[in-house]
């Protein structure tokens, strides 16, 4: 039986990624809750499903406002056994969750750094003197919220519904087309063939150019990159890892052909997986 390792405590986006991925890969299962596995950081689910206690964490990667999660970037980098799986992708719309009957009563606003930032120019307007606390998840903080008055809590819809508690305002984000890509990620084993594909790789030297060469081996052969991102190596000063997403299977002969030729460029190449998004 499948379990699920995600970002928990449960109401989280995260989790609803998950049930996404439950319901499209097991359309005919009658209970999933009971395979999910809610982990309370996200390198805790990484680390759950590459130690073997489950089978696949669900993580997010990448908010198209704030960009990209740089702890399931260091993770995916630092992960020797697991691959991508599939991506989805959601859109969020989130709620102030609060028992405080007007915005004047709230004294904190909890959330996941993510939910504060989405929401950054509606906390400047309307609770610009409040305490913002940053928790490990949007859902954190909701049982604070349950016994305090004069907390509130940024969150989803659904997680207001799971902890019963009331909605104050909806929606809060900054804007409203915002979407967050969440990756399925599983052991080698598995390793799927998709239409995207997505690697990391640090360089030999720290050079003038030195990111050209691997760059190139891309543009000269056509393959589009639909992301690039860069994480420090923690090593040094100045030292980068970079991570590309590719619209491209990895089985595709083109795409192949590069990546022999990256290996010679790059100081370390991780194939992170080939999968599809929904
Ligand atoms: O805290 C949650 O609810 C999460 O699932 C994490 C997370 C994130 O890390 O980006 C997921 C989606 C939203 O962008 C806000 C928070």
């Amino acid at each position: 039986m499948t379990m699920i390792a995600y970002l928990g405590p449960a109401g989280t986006f995260t989790e609803m990624a998950a049930l996404r991925y439950l319901q499209l890969k097991y359309p005919d299962l009658e209970h999933y809750p009971s395979r999910m596995c809610p982990y309370p950081t996200i390198s805790q689910a990484i680390k759950a499903a590459e130690n073997g206690e489950v089978e696949i964490a669900v993580v997010p990667i990448e908010n198209s406002i704030q960009g990209g999660v740089t702890m399931t970037l260091d993770s995916l980098w630092q992960s020797e056994l697991l691959q991508i799986q599939q991506a989805i992708v959601l859109p969020i719309a989130h709620a102030l969750i609060t028992r405080a009957e007007k915005l004047t009563d709230i004294k904190t606003v909890y959330s996941h750094p993510q939910g504060l930032a989405q929401c950054q120019q509606w906390l400047d307007q309307h609770l610009p003197t409040v305490q913002q606390i940053a928790t490990d998840s949007t859902t954190e903080g909701l049982h604070t919220v349950a016994e305090d008055i004069t907390a509130a809590a940024i969150a989803s819809e659904r997680a207001a519904e799971i902890y019963n508690l009331p909605i104050l305002e909806f929606p809060i984000n900054d804007q409203p087309d915002n979407f967050t890509r969440f990756l399925v990620l599983g052991r080698t084993a598995t390793t799927t063939q998709g239409t995207h594909s997505s690697l990391a790789f640090s360089l030999k030297r720290n050079m003038p150019g030195a990111l050209v060469k691997p760059l190139l081996v891309f543009a000269d052969r056509q393959i589009n990159l639909s992301r690039i991102e860069s994480r420090p190596t923690k090593r040094s000063l100045g030292e980068y890892i970079f991570f590309i997403d590719i619209d491209a299977p990895i089985d595709d002969p083109n795409f192949y052909e590069a990546l022999q030729e990256l290996q010679s460029v790059t100081e370390n190449l991780k194939i992170l997986g080939s999968y599809e998004v929904c």
